[in-house]
């Protein structure tokens, strides 16, 4: 469990209201939060209830309408957050090794370096030898390596994952999981991680955030306090496993079965 002394991102009472043509919709309500510097933070929530809405906010790439987003940057020089998300995100144009370059060289870094460090990356997501081939040429698991790779290759300070592995199969994506964990062990960037799956998220995560139904707010917080490295072929078999998953799950179906009831707009 990292120290909870450093805070890097605090949302405080934040709301987002969307509004287009004489309709309002209401995605987030009296968000209340802290993200520490280090941790791997996973929301799980309702479908609809806001998630990637409050991921876009902490990217930068829409406003909240209430509330304070405060994000403490430590190193100025170094982008403040990578997005990964569920689907295809490479530029179809660029072969790999320039797809995983490409935020490096937006930060101005020359070729030898940038090729140095996403051949790094590329090596620890087993893509070592696909530098030349283009996306088209790739699986969507090999596509979700790179898009994975692109993100710690850029060093950013904060790591945004919105279901980056939603879309793969079940084999897939444990080797993802394993392989972003170990990644992440090793760099130990904050990062947040949207994800429908309660097991995903007790996987990886230090804190699971479940979200109500909308509008989205904290519904509560659980630390995940398995021991690291994880060890997936019996983490599931794991007492504590089985009762956070339990909790979360309770947690969760309450706020589910909300969205059912509701009525619609
Ligand atoms: N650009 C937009 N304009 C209008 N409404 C939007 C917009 N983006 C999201 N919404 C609405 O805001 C609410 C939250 O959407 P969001 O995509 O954040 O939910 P989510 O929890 O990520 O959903 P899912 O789990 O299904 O991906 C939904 O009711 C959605 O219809």
């Amino acid at each position: 469990m990292p120290g909870r002394d450093k805070e890097i991102i605090r949302l405080e009472k934040v709301g987002k209201t969307f509004a287009a043509n004489s309709i309002y919709i209401k995605a987030l309500e009296n968000v209340n939060l802290s993200i520490y510097q280090g941790e791997f933070l996973c929301i799980v929530g309702p479908s609809g209830c806001g998630k990637t809405t409050l991921l876009r906010i902490l990217a930068g790439l829409e406003e909240h309408s209430e509330g304070k987003v405060i994000i403490k940057r430590n190193v100025p020089e170094k982008p403040l957050n990578s997005m990964v998300f569920q689907g295809d995100s490479l530029f179809p144009w660029m072969n790999i090794i320039e797809n995983v370059s490409y935020g490096l060289r937006m930060q101005g870094k020359g070729k030898k370096e940038r090729y140095r460090i996403a051949e790094k990356y590329l090596t620890k997501i087993g893509l070592k030898g696909y530098e030349k081939a283009y996306p088209y040429q790739l699986s969507g698991g090999m596509k979700q390596r790179v898009s994975v790779a692109r993100a710690f290759a850029s060093d950013p300070e904060i790591l945004l994952m919105d279901e980056p592995f939603g879309a793969l199969d079940e084999q897939n994506k444990i080797l993802l999981q394993q392989e972003l964990l170990k990644i992440w062990g090793e760099t130990r960037k904050t990062t947040i991680f949207i994800t429908h799956s309660i097991d995903e998220a007790l996987i990886l995560g230090d804190r699971v955030i479940v979200m109500t139904s909308v509008p989205g707010r904290v519904k509560v917080t659980v630390d995940v306090r398995l021991p690291r490295p994880r060890d997936f072929s019996e983490i599931r078999s794991n007492s504590t496993f089985i009762r956070l998953y339990q909790s979360v799950w309770k947690e969760l179906r309450e706020e589910v079965l909300k969205t059912r009831t509701s009525k619609p707009l």
